[in-house]
């Protein structure tokens, strides 16, 4: 699993709170809502780049750079692209010949972007091979670098090598982002788990210091909110496709081999049969009824999925969420707009292989601890 490459570090989320401070205590933004979306994509597209390749692209200012926004923008529309077609052609094949038109040109558009991500990720290659054959800076622990490690007793071809590194991109980025976002709405919703989150954490932490992932053991009600986050909302609730290699009867149905099935996660963590009466409230304190596990153990709950196609990142992305949300409630006071009831925000999910809010999250922050503790931690590749 992938969280034996290297700790968690704080430098991106502190790198976020960073930002955040400086737009909400901004006096031009004093009282307006901030657009949370945009920060928590910053902070997971710069974890995930340097868990896999050692870069980040973020400014002083903490904004992405350029080759940060070039990148993360061929990203996106790459894989919308993805999204739009493939999945309307898996469900209506007879639609293929009206995209197909529309299908070229994105074949065409798509071919490009690929050449464009090759290259980059060739020069990132050739950089991290450079440095471990002349051992600078000592052994890094990327992903990369594991794969160059075992290249040769694996036979990795190229084309191997890119496809796994930007797996583990296109896979990581918008699913740690996405389950931020979803679990702050909650936490606006619902005043009464966000104050005693920071009841938890101010009374392991304090407000001398900033939370690291060794608290995390200390800190069981902030880790069940990350958990019922993932229950309501599973940032990928039909998981990826699986393909039946055989004819198989699961549950009474029979799956002829060759069907490409969709497991629902989000059905499972909505099911009133399992959850009970108030399946559908924002409520931590039934995994301390029961502690029901969420890396493919128990088939109530699985938002990574389960057995040998579960999500490699499970671990790493838990810990990422639940550190990032951590920050977030030890530092500052979460609202809705001025003027907007908490039952007004729009809990509405954008349909795709990974659902997003369908309205971007619009949050009014405050600062809870001393401005000392709101500078980014310095960074360490
Ligand atoms: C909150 C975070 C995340 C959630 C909820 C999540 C969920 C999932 C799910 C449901 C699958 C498909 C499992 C299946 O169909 O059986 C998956 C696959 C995958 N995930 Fe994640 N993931 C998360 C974060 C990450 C991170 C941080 C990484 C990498 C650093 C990652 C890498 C991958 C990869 C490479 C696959 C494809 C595995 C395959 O095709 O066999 N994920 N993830």
């Amino acid at each position: 699993m992938l969280e034996a490459l290297r700790p968690i570090r704080e430098d991106e989320a502190t790198a976020m709170i960073e930002s955040l401070f400086n737009d909400c205590t901004d006096p031009e933004n004093k009282g307006k809502p901030l657009n949370i979306r945009g920060y928590a994509g910053i902070m997971s597209f710069n974890n995930i780049t340097r868990l896999t390749f050692g870069k980040r692209f973020i400014n002083l200012k903490g904004e992405l750079d350029t080759v940060g926004t070039e990148l993360k923008g061929v990203l996106s529309s790459r894989k919308a692209k993805i999204n739009n077609a493939s999945i309307l052609i898996e469900y209506l094949p007879w639609l293929q010949w009206l995209l197909s038109p529309l299908d070229k040109k994105d074949r065409e558009e798509a071919a490009m972007l690929n050449a464009r991500l090759d290259q980059f990720i060739r020069e990132i290659i050739e950089e991290h091979a450079k440095a471990k054959s002349i051992n600078i800076g000592g052994a890094k622990q990327h992903f990369v670098d594991a794969l160059l490690t075992l290249k040769d007793e694996y036979d990795l071809c190229e084309d191997t090598m890119f496809g796994l590194l930007w797996d583990m991109i296109v896979a990581g980025v918008d699913t740690v982002a996405i389950s931020v976002e979803w679990a702050l709405a909650e936490m606006i919703r619902n005043p009464r788990v966000q104050k005693k989150a920071q009841e938890e954490l101010d009374q392991v932490i304090g407000s001398e210091r900033i939370m690291t992932e060794e608290d995390f053991s200390n800190l069981p009600y902030l880790k069940a909110i990350a958990k019922e986050s993932f229950r309501l909302h599973p940032p990928t609730p039909l998981m990826l496709p699986h393909k039946a290699r055989a004819n198989v009867k699961i549950g009474g149905y029979d799956i002829p081999k060759g069907s490409i099935v969709h497991i629902n996660a989000w059905a499972l963590g909505h099911d009133p049969n399992v959850w009970g009466d108030d399946v559908d409230v924002f409520r931590p304190e039934r995994f301390f009824d029961e502690d029901i596990d969420m890396k493919g153990h128990d088939f109530r709950l699985l938002p990574f999925g389960a057995g040998r196609r579960i999500c490699p990142g499970a671990q790493v992305g838990i810990n990422l969420v639940t550190s990032t949300l951590g920050h977030l409630l030890h530092h500052f006071e979460w609202k809705p707009p001025n003027g907007v009831k908490i039952e007004e925000i729009d809990m509405r999910e954008s349909p795709g292989t990974v659902t997003y809010m369908k309205t971007p999250l619009q949050a009014v922050i405050n600062p809870r601890l001393p401005a000392t503790l709101y500078k980014r931690v310095p960074v360490d590749m």
